[in-house]
């Protein structure tokens, strides 16, 4: 694993995102200093535009810098005391869930999954072990030759958080995930979701606009400026 350990950074566990700033043309977007703990569920609300899916995507080192794209960005983010800047995206162990489940149309949800796993696990035996468990775990048993579009909504979205567990993240960053769905699935998914959160002790960062789902992730509610 090639991260770089930061010598002012302490050791603490979770996600820190230290005095993180991010300025677009200029003009000032985020300003935050939080610490995240394992486990814990902290969401973001605040106006269309205020930069909560920059500040995510700066996270997972995928936000377009330099002068050419706009965005100038201060601060440090710090995973489990160790500094993510200038990380490569796979490397930083972060996993993020989008409105859209991305999943890929063109392959089966085992090769959905298949495609998340670490390299590390190489036997074709563990792999598929790996797979069968996380959608047993799922309540999707015996999915795994389906083809995503034959899914429900409901199961697409469980396939997704799925494969981004499976890539084994030390932390967890939802954009907006629920917002497509309708409100009995909303309300199951969402669940579901938070409680995969705190039973692997993941630091949680969730962009919503919708109050409900700050209220039902019962942490702290921030704002990004
Ligand atoms: N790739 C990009 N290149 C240039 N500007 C961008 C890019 N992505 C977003 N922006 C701009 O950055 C600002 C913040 O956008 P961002 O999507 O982070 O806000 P947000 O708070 O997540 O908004 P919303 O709640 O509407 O999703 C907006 O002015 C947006 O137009």
């Amino acid at each position: 694993m090639s991260r770089i350990l930061n010598p002012d950074s302490t050791t603490s566990s979770g996600l820190e995102l230290r005095r993180v700033s991010i300025r677009l043309n200029g003009r000032g977007l985020v300003d935050i200093d939080i610490v995240i703990k394992p486990g814990e569920i902290v969401t973001l609300m605040g106006p269309s535009g205020s930069g909560k899916s920059s500040l995510l995507a700066h996270i997972c080192g995928t936000l377009p810098s330099g002068r050419a794209a706009g965005f100038e960005v201060g601060g440090q983010v710090v995973l489990n005391g160790m500094s993510l800047d200038g990380l490569a995206p796979q490397d930083r162990h972060v996993g993020i869930l989008f409105q859209d489940d991305l999943l890929f149309p063109h392959l089966s949800v085992g090769g959905n999954l298949a495609f998340a796993l670490p390299s590390t696990i190489r036997g074709r035996d563990e792999r598929r072990q790996r797979i069968d468990e996380a959608l047993e775990s799922a309540g999707l048993g015996g999915f795994t030759d389906r083809d995503p579009a034959t899914l429900s909504g409901g199961q697409r979205a469980r396939v997704a958080l799925m494969r981004v567990l499976l890539s084994e993240p030390d932390a967890l960053l939802l954009d907006e995930p629920f917002s497509k769905l309708d409100t009995e699935l909303r309300d199951q998914i969402r669940t579901f979701v938070f409680d995969q959160a705190r039973l692997r002790g993941l630091p949680t960062l969730m962009v919503t606009h919708d109050p409900e789902d700050g209220a039902a992730a019962g942490g702290r509610i921030v704002n990004p400026v």
